[in-house]
Parts: structure tokens; sequence; C-alpha cells
């Protein structure tokens, strides 16, 4: 597997990235590699994708799950490193732009110790009211013609009000353009929204929602924008019996948000 041709993926913009074995990477073809991350976290998302996408156990609920989550094609070895092969979100998109939005005020696991809780709350407090927080996003600024990355770091500044314009605002830049991809992303939100409602199989622990589009539009071939919203991230998705109100709250507390961005 060591000969297969690899770049760090540009339209990352979350994640353990920076260290060379942590890095999502972009094989072309529409794939990417995303590392498997160190002990349980990297088994556990393997097993996750496995799972959902074993042709044996085609169950409805999996197959519609399925819909929301990049396709995984394999696990592999490369230069000593297990990765997932997945399905590349942002491919062909010439103009993308990326939002990580880590879904639930409570992302960590139930038998976490004392200092990660801690940790994890203080990170955003905002959070514990209204259940996600961004991760990091990327725009295109067409004044100046070029990409912008807001890490972290950046959007961990953010209050719950000034998130709307700062964060969705920016990111959706601008809004009265951006209408028709505003309602696409909504309705793939509710879509998500609809299945967790209804499954009680798993509990999504610091997860993602990746939201994509293109800012550029080829005006011969097409009459909108490439739009995608995808669930990532599944280093802490655990069997559960009862309703993942913890994502669900999240999750509706989102399309609260982009729902102030619709001009009626
Ligand atoms: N299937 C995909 N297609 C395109 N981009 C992706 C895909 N999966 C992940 N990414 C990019 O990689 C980033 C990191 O992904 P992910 O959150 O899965 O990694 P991680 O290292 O497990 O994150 P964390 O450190 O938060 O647990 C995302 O923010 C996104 O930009
Ligand atoms: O994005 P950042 O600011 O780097 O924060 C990290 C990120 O939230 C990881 O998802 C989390 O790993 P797990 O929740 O998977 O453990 C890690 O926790 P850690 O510091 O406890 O490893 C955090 O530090």
């Amino acid at each position: 597997m060591d000969r297969i041709n690899s770049e760090p993926l540009r339209t990352q913009v979350a994640g353990r990235h920076g260290d060379k074995t942590n890095e999502v990477l972009d094989i072309g073809d529409g794939y990417i590699l995303k590392p498997a991350q160190s002990r349980e976290r990297g088994t556990r998302e393997i097993n996750f994708y496995q799972t959902v996408f074993n042709i044996e156990n085609e169950t409805e609920d999996l197959l519609t799950l399925r819909s929301f989550i990049p396709v995984f094609y394999d696990s592999l070895i490369k230069d000593d490193v297990t990765y997932m092969k997945l399905e590349n979100i942002t491919w062909k998109m010439k103009q993308a732009c990326v939002m990580d939005i880590k879904i639930g005020a409570i992302t960590w696991d139930p038998d976490a110790p004392a200092d990660k809780i801690e940790r994890e709350r203080k990170k955003f407090p905002p959070s514990q009211e209204i259940g996600f927080r961004l991760a990091g996003f990327m725009i295109f600024n067409e004044e100046t013609n070029s990409t912008e990355h807001y890490a972290q770091s950046y959007c961990l500044h953010f209050t719950k009000e000034s998130l709307l314009h700062q964060g969705f605002g920016k990111f959706f830049h601008p809004v009265t353009a951006k209408q028709d991809v505003i309602k696409i992303t909504l309705s793939k939100l509710y879509s998500i929204e609809k299945w967790f409602l209804n499954q009680k199989r798993f509990q999504f622990i610091s997860s993602s929602i990746l939201l994509v589009y293109d800012n550029h539009i080829d005006s011969e071939t097409e009459s909108s924008r490439k739009c995608d919203v995808r669930m990532i991230d599944f280093t802490h998705v655990h069997p559960t019996d009862s309703t993942d109100t913890n994502y669900v709250h999240g999750l509706q507390m989102l399309i609260k948000y982009l729902t102030q961005l619709v001009q009626l």
C-alpha cells in the first residue's frame, strides 16, 4: 500500500492535523484516508463504519444512516499507519466552503475521568446550552479571490449571540445570495433529525456534522451550487437502547440557528 500517491487534504478544517501520522490524506479520485486514532477511538470508528456498511446487515435504519455518512470502502495500512478509506465529501469542489460542527453538550464518554469532563466543559461554555460548537471552518473570499481558514481557536471566542453572524453568517456570506444553499442544508439536517428521533441503536458522542458547499457556480452546466451535509467522526460511538437526546438537542439548536439565516 506504500505506493499510493497522497497529499494532505486541503479542505481539512478540524481534527488532529499537524502531526504527520494524524493527517487526513487526499489520494485523489474522490477518496481520502483518515488515520485511525489511538487505542479504542480508532477501533470504535472502524467498527462503526464496518457495521453500517455490512452488506449482510442491511436494515432500513442502517441503509438510511449510510446516506448521511461518507462511504466507507476499507481499512488499510500505509507507512505503518492504519487508515480508513472514505468518500471525499469535498471532491471536485472548486471553491469548497467547509464547516465542522461538533454536536452535543456532552462530549465525553460515560466513563470519562473528572479532569476530562472539566476540560471539555470549559472549552466552549455556551455549548452546555446550545448543544454544539464550531470545530473550524473555511470559506472562499470572492473579494480577495482566496480561501480563508478559521481554526477552532478562533471559533472558541464566539458567544451564543455572535456565533450567528460571525460564524454561520460568515460561512454563508453573503447570506442573501446563499439562500438556496442554506435551505438545502436545512432540509438535509431535518432528514438526519428524523432518523435520530427514530433510532435507539447508537449514541454519538463528540461526533461532527460537516457542512460543505461549493462557492463556485459553473453557469454553463449548473443551475445551483453543490451542497452537502454529512455526519463524520465516529471515535466515540457507543451502543445504546435509548434516544440520543444529547445529539438531538444539538442538532435541533443548529437547525434553529440556520433557520434564522433564512429570509422569509
Ligand atoms: N469524508 C470526508 N470528506 C471530506 N473531508 C473530511 C472527511 N472526513 C473528515 N474530513 C475533514 O477532516 C477533518 C477531521 O475529520 P475528523 O473530525 O473525522 O477527524 P478527527 O481527527 O477524528 O477529529 P477529532 O480530533 O475532533 O476527534 C474534518 O473537519 C474535515 O475537514
Ligand atoms: O480539538 P482540540 O481542542 O484539540 O480538542 C481535542 C478534541 O476535542 C478531541 O476530539 C478530543 O479527543 P477525545 O474526546 O477523542 O478524547 C481531545 O481530548 P483529549 O485532550 O482528552 O485527548 C481534545 O483535546
